[in-house]
C-alpha cells in the first residue's frame, strides 16, 4: 500500500509565493535569445531532465528559434523526497551525441549532483559541448564543485521549492508559480 503523502493544501497554506508564471515567461523568453546567440544556429540536442524540467522546456523550447532535436533523460536524486540521495537513472538519452552540442535543461541547480552526473553521460557519450539552462539556482555554499549553469533564470532562498515542474511528495508539479516552504518545513 502506498504511504500516505503530506498534504500539499496544508504545504501551500504553510508556503511562501516567489515567483508567479507571469514574471517566470519573460524571463524565459530572454533566457531563449540568449541561448540562441551561444547556439550560433548550431542544431544542438536539447535534452530535458525529466522530471521536474517538462514545463520549464516546453517553454524554453518556444523560445528559442534555432531549430533543436529533442531527447530527454529520467534521472532522479530526490525520488519524491525532500533530500537527495544518489542519483537513479530511469531513461539514457537515446539520441547518438557524439559530435554534438548538448543542451541540459532542468528546472533546478541545486547542489548540483544531477546536472554534473548528466553532465559527465553526455561527454562519455562524445557530446563536443554541453550548456546547461536551469529555471532556477538555490542561493547556498553546498553546489558541488565543477558545475554551474551558463543559463539560469532566478536565484531562489535556500528553502525547499515546489510547483512549476518541482514537486512536493510527487504533488504540485503543475501549479503556475514558484513556492517556498517556510524554513524548517519539509526537512
Ligand atoms: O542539484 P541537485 O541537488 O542534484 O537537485 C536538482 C535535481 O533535483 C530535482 O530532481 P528530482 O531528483 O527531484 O527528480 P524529478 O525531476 O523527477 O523531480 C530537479 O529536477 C533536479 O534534477
Ligand atoms: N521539488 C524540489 N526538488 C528539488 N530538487 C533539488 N532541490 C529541490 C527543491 O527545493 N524542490
Amino acid at each position: 500500500m502506498n504511504t500516505p503523502h503530506p498534504s500539499l493544501t496544508d504545504a501551500l497554506a504553510q508556503a511562501d509565493l516567489l515567483y508567479a508564471r507571469h514574471e517566470l515567461e519573460p524571463v524565459i523568453a530572454a533566457m531563449g535569445a540568449r541561448i540562441d546567440a551561444a547556439l550560433g544556429g548550431e542544431r544542438a540536442v536539447f535534452l530535458t531532465v525529466m522530471n521536474g524540467a517538462l514545463i520549464f522546456a516546453g517553454q524554453l523550447a518556444l523560445a528559442i528559434r534555432t531549430d533543436l532535436e529533442f531527447d530527454y533523460v529520467h534521472a532522479t536524486r530526490y525520488r519524491g523526497e525532500t533530500t537527495g540521495s544518489e542519483l537513479h537513472w530511469l531513461r539514457a538519452p537515446a539520441v547518438p551525441l557524439a559530435d554534438r552540442v548538448v543542451l541540459l535543461v532542468d528546472d533546478i541547480l541545486d547542489e548540483g549532483h544531477t546536472l554534473k552526473e548528466v553532465r559527465e553521460d553526455c561527454y562519455k557519450r562524445g557530446a563536443k559541448k554541453v550548456l546547461i539552462a536551469s529555471l532556477c539556482t538555490k542561493r547556498h555554499d553546498r553546489l558541488v564543485d565543477g558545475i554551474a549553469s551558463d543559463f539560469n533564470g532566478v536565484e531562489l532562498p535556500d528553502r525547499f521549492v515546489f510547483g512549476y515542474g518541482m514537486d512536493y511528495y510527487e504533488q504540485g508539479r503543475n501549479l503556475p508559480a514558484i513556492y517556498a516552504l517556510k524554513d524548517g518545513n519539509g526537512e
